[in-house]
């Protein structure tokens, strides 16, 4: 019998619940789809009471998995999509509206007529973040000024609000608990970076009134018990985390400097800065990586909305694709000689360009074009907007010398080696690619006294392989500035409206 953390990673696509030994070794796991709600122009939406069910579901299938097999659960760490935001009535614990998500647009005339008014300093300075709708507090606002009465019930103190973290606690716990994490509320754009708080001229700035945010704690904390009837026993909460950051605990990125990029629907870069709040000359994030023992340590961040969403509509809208995986045969065999490029830019783009409006587009095709070549220009265009990632914060400063991956397109040998290839650096992949709900079962751990400090898991860290650069620099650089051209086609376009 060991001990063992369940740990829910409820991403932007899947809801997934998996068990974890404290040498990270994975005991248990059950994982759902959920379903994508596109009910406009640039709009995506998700059903609160799915994201719920699923994650019910598949938290009990693993906590059954792991008992039966005589691990004994110490506790929940949850892991979570990040910026998307729920607001719901106190009283009967109901949604006042679907999930505004993330990736949704709706909000960016909101944010350009802020930006415009000279406000984007403040969100920079305070929030270390940029105006542009990814992040929650324009979709608050909105649900806030178009659901009937929702303004008045909010400044009447009838309804909560929070990311995917904090409805997930509300419904574990039966409604005790109303609280989020730093590395979530960070994502807002109200929460002051230096203050560790929410802020006031941030909630002014989008209207927001203060009584209907979640109480901030830190990663590793007591985050109250669940419902007794939800596992048959009351477990404790003990550790939230926003999937980007727990991936960087699960890749044990503790050092200023270490460096992680995951590839699920987004492509997520963030490199540790330790406890300097470092600020961005080229539009990038600054955000917190964890908050241990009161004390945050901070992260530069670059934003791709779009990675293996793109492989994603090539299978479920286009119906090019059986499956994700076969992009890798697929992009092997595609024309040597055809140059096609995809920009990716289905929901707007983000760092370090910023542009809502942008959309996706495809250059260079023939009448030999087929679903080989679009496989292989869906990999290709997330490998250069890595790129374009990591020269924005070459630009800043920060030594890139590897960098560690992870996700599902992680898995992926053909994106692994042109990554290499394109960033021109050595690319290790870990063993265990769940480093998501890895790095929420390990705060949840540090939590229980398992551990006693997060470097008690850097001897956990597992490498699977290395890929290292293999293609000459000419055809690199002559790939990348036809990267470029595509890049400002699309932003003009962006631009002309
Ligand atoms: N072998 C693969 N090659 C390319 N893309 C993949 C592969 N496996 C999964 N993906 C893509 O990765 C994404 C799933 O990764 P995951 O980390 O589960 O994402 P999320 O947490 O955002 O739901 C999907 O968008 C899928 O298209
Ligand atoms: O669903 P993922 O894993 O791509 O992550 C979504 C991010 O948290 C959005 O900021």
């Amino acid at each position: 019998m060991s001990d063992a953390i369940l740990a829910i990673d409820q991403g932007t696509t899947s809801s997934r619940a998996i068990v974890f030994s404290p040498k990270g070794e994975i005991l248990a796991t059950a994982q759902q789809e959920f379903e994508q709600l596109y009910p406009g122009e640039g709009m995506v939406e998700h059903d609160p009471q799915a994201i719920w069910s699923s994650v019910l579901a598949t938290a009990q299938a693993a906590y059954r998995e792991a008992v039966s097999a005589g691990h004994k659960i110490l506790g929940i760490g949850i892991t979570n999509q990040r910026e998307t935001i729920i607001v719901w009535d106190r009283k009967t614990g109901k949604p006042i509206h679907n999930a505004i998500v993330w990736q949704d647009r709706r909000t960016a005339q909101f944010c350009r007529a802020l930006s415009e008014a000279g406000h984007e300093a403040l969100v920079q300075d305070r929030a270390g973040l940029l105006l542009d709708p990814y992040f929650s507090a324009s979709k608050l606002n909105w649900i806030l000024s178009n659901v009937d009465g929702a303004r008045a019930r909010a400044e009447a103190g009838e309804l909560a609000a929070g990311t995917v973290d904090s409805w997930l606690l509300w419904n574990l716990t039966g409604g005790e608990v109303h609280a989020t994490d730093a590395t979530n509320a960070c994502r807002t754009s109200l929460f002051g970076l230096d203050a560790q708080d929410w802020d006031q001229d941030l909630l002014k700035l989008f209207d927001v009134p203060r009584g209907v945010l979640p109480d901030v704690k830190d990663s590793a904390d007591d985050f109250g018990m669940t419902q007794a009837e939800h596992f048959g026993e009351a477990l404790p909460i003990l550790s939230v985390v926003g999937d980007q950051q727990g991936a960087t605990v699960g890749q044990a990125c503790f050092e200023p400097g270490e460096m992680k990029s995951t590839y699920g629907t987004g492509c997520f870069v963030l490199v540790n800065t330790g406890d300097e709040i470092k600020k961005s000359e080229n539009r990038l994030l600054t955000t917190v990586a964890y908050r241990v023992g009161g004390k945050p340590t901070f992260a530069m961040e670059g934003s791709i909305f779009i990675a293996g969403a793109a492989v994603q509509w090539l299978r479920d809208e286009m119906r090019l694709l059986k499956n994700a995986a076969e992009t890798a045969e697929r992009a092997a065999r595609a024309q040597a000689d055809a140059d096609v490029v995809m920009v990716p830019a289905f929901a707007g783009m983000g760092a370090p360009h910023w542009s809502p409006d942008a959309r996706a587009a495809v250059f260079g095709m023939t009448r030999a074009t087929g679903p080989d070549e679009m496989a292989r220009a869906a990999l290709e265009g997330v490998v250069y907007q890595t790129q374009d990632l990591i020269e924005a914060m070459k630009n800043d400063g920060l030594d890139c010398q590897a960098i560690s991956v992870d996700g599902g397109m992680a898995a992926n040998d053909w994106f692994a080696q042109r990554l290499s290839d394109i960033l021109s650096l050595p690319i290790d992949r870990p063993k265990v690619l769940e480093t998501t709900a890895l790095g929420a079962a390990y705060l949840a751990f540090l939590q229980a006294g398992v551990f006693s400090s997060l470097n008690d898991v850097r001897q956990n860290a597992e490498r699977d392989r290395r890929f290292e650069p293999q293609m000459p620099q000419e055809e690199r650089a002559r790939r990348l500035k036809r990267w470029k051209a595509c890049v400002q086609a699309v932003l003009s376009v962006a631009e002309a409206g």
